[in-house]
């Protein structure tokens, strides 16, 4: 890549990254690929590169990177740019950087006063930022974005692929899926793969193809935690500080004061917590996050609730487009009637699973079932319902409760919008025809004064003349 590309790829990325900024959850740091740039100013975080600061190579280094840029940067394809990217002059107006790592590792010297430090650490931060930015949106070029799920779970990889970390209890299930009246409904499953040291699941890019992706991932089912979570946080708790600290964030209050002492909750806690703080628990599904064309992401699982929440929420998500509306619905049913069918749903508890929507502007739309790393075969002769509540030991999920709901609320918001194009349509015709019988008052006017500029020469007075007579 040369420079003026590279100046080039700036530029076109610069919007999209700028609305993504702009309107990112600081909570959840898309996914931590964003995790630095709080304290930057958007023209910072993009021109950073062109500060002509060289940072120190620890800054540069891989391995400040999330933990998937370092395989990314070896990879082909749409991310072989930004390996490109790393290893060239970015522009005329930026200073060449590599990622070669052969200046030492320390990022101070001995007798740098605390102000340079500050100073180099803030500039070295902005290119981090930067190279970050970079990252993330070449990987928007591709179209590829991970909309929620574990940091660093995922590479891109060639051919419409995606890897993802591979986990034995997922590849099962792929694996069975793929001989299931559900296939059509899972990405295309192509076996395992080993990268840089790890295995990955290779799956279809279920994002490739579509133009700014708008995606909405949607975990379906009324709990997200596996059974044993909360027998073993009964039997042997384990407490964790991490899921203690996300949980005061989002409501400080949240936290019991034993818990407060504690500085930790039990994973089935702070899980159980999550499922009855959003529309899990009562509705068997919640919008984990949703990305719109420009980027924006919106992870707020409080503000979609209730039935009024979600449908505004759909109604938003697909910007009121009723084809696009209407794809989703019967891509739903469809989906309901392999479900019904699918041995493979009859014979597994699916937790934490998740169904995926994806549309584009030139309105594809399609809703695809991912993520089945906690999904697991229930007891041979046993059959879940997944339409019936869940209590400990009967292992159902609340899976086609949440399905129920969602296609419902998709009925409702499709109703709605067809309701306002009536209601519009109807506008615009009485409009016509209030147009229709304007233009005859006015032609019929003219006519009228016509006839009076007719009557006034035949008087010898002009019409204004006339009308100031007619106001004396
Ligand atoms: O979404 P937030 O609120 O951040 O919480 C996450 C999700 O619940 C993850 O579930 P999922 O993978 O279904 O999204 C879960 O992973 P598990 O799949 O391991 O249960 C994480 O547990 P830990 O990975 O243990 O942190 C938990 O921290
Ligand atoms: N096959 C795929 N194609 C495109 N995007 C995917 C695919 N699988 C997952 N994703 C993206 O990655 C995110 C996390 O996926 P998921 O399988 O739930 O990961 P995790 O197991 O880490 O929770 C999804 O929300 C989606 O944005």
């Amino acid at each position: 890549m040369n420079n003026t590309d590279a100046t080039r790829v700036l530029e076109e990325n610069k919007k999209i990254i700028e609305g993504q900024l702009e309107n990112i959850d600081h909570d959840d740091g898309i996914i931590g690929l964003l995790n630095d740039v709080e304290h930057l100013s958007v023209s910072d975080r993009i021109l950073s590169v062109c500060s002509g600061v060289k940072p120190k190579s620890k800054w540069i280094s891989t391995q400040d990177f999330p933990s998937n840029s370092q395989e990314l940067a070896a990879d082909t394809g749409p991310s072989g740019t930004y390996r490109m990217l790393l290893q060239s002059s970015v522009s005329s107006t930026c200073s060449s950087f590599n990622c070669s790592s052969a200046e030492s590792d320390e990022v101070f010297s001995e007798g740098e006063t605390t102000a340079n430090r500050r100073n180099t650490m803030k500039r070295c931060r902005s290119w981090r930022t930067f190279l970050t930015i970079m990252q993330w949106s070449l990987q928007r070029q591709s179209s590829w974005v991970q909309l929620a799920g574990h940091q660093g779970n995922f590479r891109l990889s060639e051919g419409g692929e995606v890897l993802k970390r591979f986990s034995e209890v997922e590849a099962v299930c792929l694996q069975a899926l793929m001989v299931d009246p559900l296939r059509s409904f899972v990405p295309q499953y192509y076996g395992s793969v080993n990268r840089g040291g790890h295995s990955y699941i290779r799956l279809e890019d279920l994002l490739s193809g579509l133009k700014n992706p708008v995606i909405m991932d949607c975990k379906m089912g009324v709990r997200t935690y596996q059974e044993e979570e909360l027998t073993r946080a009964q039997t042997k708790p384990t407490l964790r500080a991490d899921m203690y600290l996300k949980m005061k964030k989002a409501d400080p209050t949240a936290p019991t004061k034993e818990e407060n002492e504690q500085q930790g909750v039990t994973k089935w806690r702070y899980m159980q917590w999550r499922d009855c703080n959003s529309s899990s628990s009562t509705l068997g599904f919640r919008i984990e996050g949703v990305m719109m064309d420009n980027g924006t992401v919106h992870r707020d699982f409080k503000k979609a609730l209730t039935a009024v929440q979600v449908t505004e929420a759909l109604l938003c998500f697909t910007k009121s487009q009723l084809p696009i509306l209407k794809s989703y619905h019967s891509r739903l049913q469809a989906l309901g009637e392999s479900l019904k069918e699918s041995p493979f749903f009859k014979t597994h508890e699916v937790i934490g699973s998740s169904l995926l929507f994806v549309h584009d502007r030139t309105s594809k739309a399609s809703i695809w079932m991912i993520d089945f790393g906690k999904t697991i075969p229930v007891p041979s002769g046993m059959e879940l319902r997944h339409n019936v509540p869940w209590a400990l030991g009967n292992r159902e999920d609340g899976y086609l409760i949440g399905l129920a709901n969602l296609s419902s609320f998709l009925g409702q918001a499709i109703d709605q919008v067809a309701s306002r194009q009536e209601k519009n349509n109807e506008m615009e015709t009485t409009d016509t025809n209030v147009q229709q019988d304007e233009r005859k008052i006015e032609s019929q006017a003219g006519l009228d004064e016509q006839a009076e500029a007719t009557v006034n020469v035949t008087r010898g007075t002009s019409s204004k003349q006339y009308s100031q007579e007619c106001a004396l």
